[in-house]
């Protein structure tokens, strides 16, 4: 068999971390070159020493020879430098799959409201439940992978859309682990401000995921859906729990509303709509590729509650994208990607 050749380019940070945990466990992917900035010139090991199989691989700097010669290329950098790295690569064959925000956004007023700055442009959106994404996927060789938290919502409340059972009127509060943040220190995340406490930030609809949920909830729906996010930092490194409200179209009923959710997500490999009763939690997905979603209706205030967890790194980031890869190079899509979760 011949293996596709990966590099990696942001190795020494979370996502890139988590991106080459899940590559090793891949059967059809190997991994190439690791790149990144100030950590270039050190040994794979002193960065992320929970993966001993690579911890003597030297970091490379980012460069466009470094990277050239691989069949894809995983960009997890900061915002900006993944457009730049890009530019750098132009035109090839190549997958380049940006785990960033560069290439999410199709609306530019959009871009400059939320993150400043030239747009670099609109790749095809790297989630495959998405309706009709799969096969955009699969001749996609630019690939921009969705934000964590748009991640969660978007699958949590396709199904209501798509079935036109919601009204366009959506609010989320959702609660993420430090993680999200990257590993750059930062004074709101140091532990003697995180342990021990939950807290809200980005309030008031300036959270820049907030455009990307409108955009894939407007896409399902085929008219605006405004939302009102709350996110909310927890004292965990790992994980995303949503919950998102709709109001419900006139005479929606409970039953309908669990049988639309069941069909539209039958088929779907990391999608697990949970048994009646079984509310979503963070540790239910811990390092899987899954998200673990549960819907009712309140019909006390005639809205649609949908509850859903993920893992801010697996499906959030890395696992998403592999998942895209696996469509893009013509593989199976649930290829070496871990389904299951680690309870307790
Ligand atoms: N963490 C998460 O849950 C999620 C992250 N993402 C996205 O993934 C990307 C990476 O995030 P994350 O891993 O959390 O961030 P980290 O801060 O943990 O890691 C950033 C990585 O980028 C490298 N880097 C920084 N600047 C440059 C540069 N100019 N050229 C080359 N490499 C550079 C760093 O290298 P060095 O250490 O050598 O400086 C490091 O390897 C971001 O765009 C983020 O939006 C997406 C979804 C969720
Ligand atoms: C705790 C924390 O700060 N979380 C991050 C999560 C977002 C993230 O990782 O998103 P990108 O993919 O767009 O970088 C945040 O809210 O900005």
């Amino acid at each position: 068999m011949i293996m596709q050749r990966v590099a990696i380019a942001g190795a020494s940070g979370y996502a890139g971390g988590e991106l080459a945990r899940l590559l090793l466990m891949h059967p059809e992917l190997e991994i190439g070159a690791l790149t990144a900035a100030s950590s270039a010139g050190s040994p794979l090991g002193a960065h992320q020493p929970h993966l001993p199989q690579l911890a003597g691989r030297i970091i490379q700097e980012t460069t466009a020879d470094v990277l050239a010669g691989h069949d894809v290329v995983f960009l997890a950098l900061p915002h900006g430098q993944s457009a730049a790295v890009a530019a750098q690569l132009g035109e090839s064959d190549t997958v380049i799959v940006d785990c960033g925000a560069d290439h999410r956004l199709a609306d530019p007023a959009a871009w400059a409201e939320f993150y400043g700055g030239a747009h670099a442009g609109t790749w095809p959106y790297g989630l495959p439940e998405l309706p009709g994404q799969r096969d955009i996927l699969r001749t996609a060789r630019r690939i921009a992978v969705p934000g964590c938290y748009p991640t969660s919502v978007t699958l949590a409340l396709f199904p209501a859309f798509a079935g036109g059972l919601a009204e366009p009127d959506v609010v989320v509060v959702a609660a993420t682990g430090t993680s999200g943040a990257g590993k750059a220190l930062k004074p709101n995340l140091l532990g003697s401000e995180v342990m021990g406490s939950v807290s809200a930030y980005g309030v008031g609809g300036v959270h820049r995921h907030t455009p990307e949920m409108e955009q894939n909830l407007s896409a399902v729906a085929g008219v605006p859906v405004t939302v009102a996010f709350t996110p909310m930092l927890a004292p965990m490194s790992r994980g995303i729990l949503a919950t998102c409200t709709a109001p419900a179209t006139p005479g929606l009923t409970a039953a309908a509303l669990r049988e639309a959710y069941e069909n539209a997500l039958k088929d779907e490999p990391f999608v697990t709509l949970l048994p009646e009763g079984v509310w979503p939690a963070t540790s239910m997905t811990y390092g899987a590729n899954t998200a673990a979603l549960q819907v009712t209706l309140d019909e006390r205030a005639g809205r649609v509650v949908a509850v859903i967890a993920i893992d801010n790194l697996t499906k959030g980031t890395a696992g998403g994208a592999i998942q895209s890869v696996n469509l893009a190079l013509g593989l199976p899509e649930e290829l070496g990607l871990p389904t299951n979760g680690v309870a307790p």
